[in-house]
């Protein structure tokens, strides 16, 4: 190791000297998912590397207990390494969590469970190394991904079953979308807004024939916008199959519908409409079996727990080489996520759905205002060296302040849920 380092350190290129990971909480509004609901605070971790000549990078990710104590262990191992060499960034961070006995903390509620652990840990430090190599060389972090192939990265709308508050609060200014009519006015406020030409629903929460009639619902006032329901696997097969005739023509995709990449090949043979998901394929290890069993014609991509963003990128190549179609899934998320994923897209020529986005949802961030907008339901894609976005150093001390204060460490919205409705099992398939 000591070798390695005075290696780097003879470069005298961009040697790491320090690295600081951050757990912050932001507010989040009771949206119902089919595990639960969203807590009050959604929590994610700041990395900020710096570098001897003065540089800094960020990258962001989940902030689940295991996942902090994985992060700052890797973090340890950073100090003297270059942030140009990524390879060796992977490789110490590969072999120090693999010494770690600790389990759980994917910050995805229970609901992508067996994505590779190195590459949740590795993508934020990946993240703020590229940052850093942008801002050494000038250059936008979109030039280090080969290149942007388009000026700006079209979002969907995502639509959240929700209540009107937190219980015990005040409503807040989305207020209660809990059937077709409430989904159709959220949709109609968030294309204003925001421009979104296309629309995702977040299924999974009531029975599928709701969830079918809200499509509907949307389809009947947004005629020619491209519409996707996403239920998180929790309808068996046949009812997977009852939807997918009810929606055919009517939906771009169906999103996970059922478990396992046998039930989706099952899916799959009769449904019409491409399958989806960010839940049977979440590492590379996935690929080859769901390619065998012809399982799903589209693959979300999500550089947090694909490994960064030259690892979603090779993913991209795999998409194409085996002819699958290539979206990208979000979970709640800040500026540093919103600016990656915005770069990365950019520079993934088969990326040709609108992502997902959590942003409409959050109300506080880190990051300075004004580098990211939405024109026309896309972000342009920051050209200035690096991700283009800064951190505003009071913000990160207050959402901290808030992580510490708020109690929550660990994403649980099937907890959340029962202490509302203590009736409520979080079964899978429930319909
Ligand atoms: O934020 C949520 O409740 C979503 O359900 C999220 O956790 C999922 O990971 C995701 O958006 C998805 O597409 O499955
Ligand atoms: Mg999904």
């Amino acid at each position: 190791m000591s070798a390695t380092r005075s290696t780097a350190a003879s470069r005298s290129s961009q040697t790491i000297t320090d690295v600081r990971v951050t757990p912050v909480a932001f507010a989040d509004p009771p949206l119902l998912n089919t595990v639960g609901v969203h807590q009050p605070y959604a929590l994610r971790a700041i990395v900020q590397v710096h570098t001897e000549r003065g540089l800094a990078g960020v990258g962001e990710t989940y902030a689940d207990t295991a996942h902090l104590i994985r992060l700052e262990a890797a973090a340890r191992e950073l100090i003297g390494l270059d942030a140009f060499a990524l390879n060796q960034v992977r490789a110490v961070i590969d072999e120090r969590v693999s010494q770690l006995t600790v389990t759980g903390g994917d910050g995805v509620a229970g609901m992508i469970t067996t994505a590779s652990t190195t590459d949740r840990v590795f993508s934020p430090f990946e993240v703020a190394c590229l940052d850093i190599q942008g801002k050494a060389i000038g250059r936008p972090v979109s030039d280090l991904l080969g290149g942007a192939v388009r000026d700006s990265v079209p979002f969907s709308a995502y639509l959240f079953y929700k209540w009107a508050a937190h219980p015990g609060a005040v409503e807040d200014d989305w207020g209660e979308a809990l059937d077709p009519a409430g989904l159709v006015r959220q949709a109609r406020r968030m294309l204003d807004e925001y421009g979104f030409t296309a629309i995702k629903l977040k299924g999974g929460v009531f029975h599928p024939d709701e969830e079918i009639a809200a499509i509907k619902a949307l389809r009947a006032e947004f005629p020619d916008v491209p519409l996707r329901l996403d239920p998180n696997a929790a309808w068996t097969v046949d009812t997977s199959l009852r939807v997918a005739a009810e929606l055919e023509g009517v939906v771009e995709y169906l999103e996970d519908p059922t478990p396992g990449l046998d039930g989706m090949a099952e899916v799959a043979t009769e449904a019409k409409m491409p399958l989806a998901t960010n839940m049977c394929v979440v590492a590379f290890g996935h690929l080859k079996p769901a390619v065998v069993k012809d399982s799903v014609s589209v693959v979300l991509s999500d550089h947090h727990y694909w490994g960064g963003l030259q690892r979603s990128r090779l993913l991209g190549g795999i998409c194409e080489t085996f002819g699958l179609g290539l979206s990208m899934h979000s979970n709640s998320h800040l500026g540093i996520s919103l600016a990656a994923m915005v770069h990365l897209a950019a520079a993934t020529p088969n990326l040709t759905y609108a992502c997902d986005t959590h942003w409409p949802w959050k109300t506080e961030d880190v990051v300075k205002p004004g580098a990211l907008r939405f024109e026309g339901g896309a972000v342009p894609v920051p050209t200035g060296p690096g991700l283009g976005v800064e951190i505003d150093d009071d913000a990160l001390a207050e959402l901290h302040k808030q992580y510490l204060d708020c109690g929550i460490r660990d994403r649980d919205d099937t907890g959340y849920m029962k202490s509302v409705d203590p009736t409520f099992e979080n079964t899978a398939p429930r319909w």
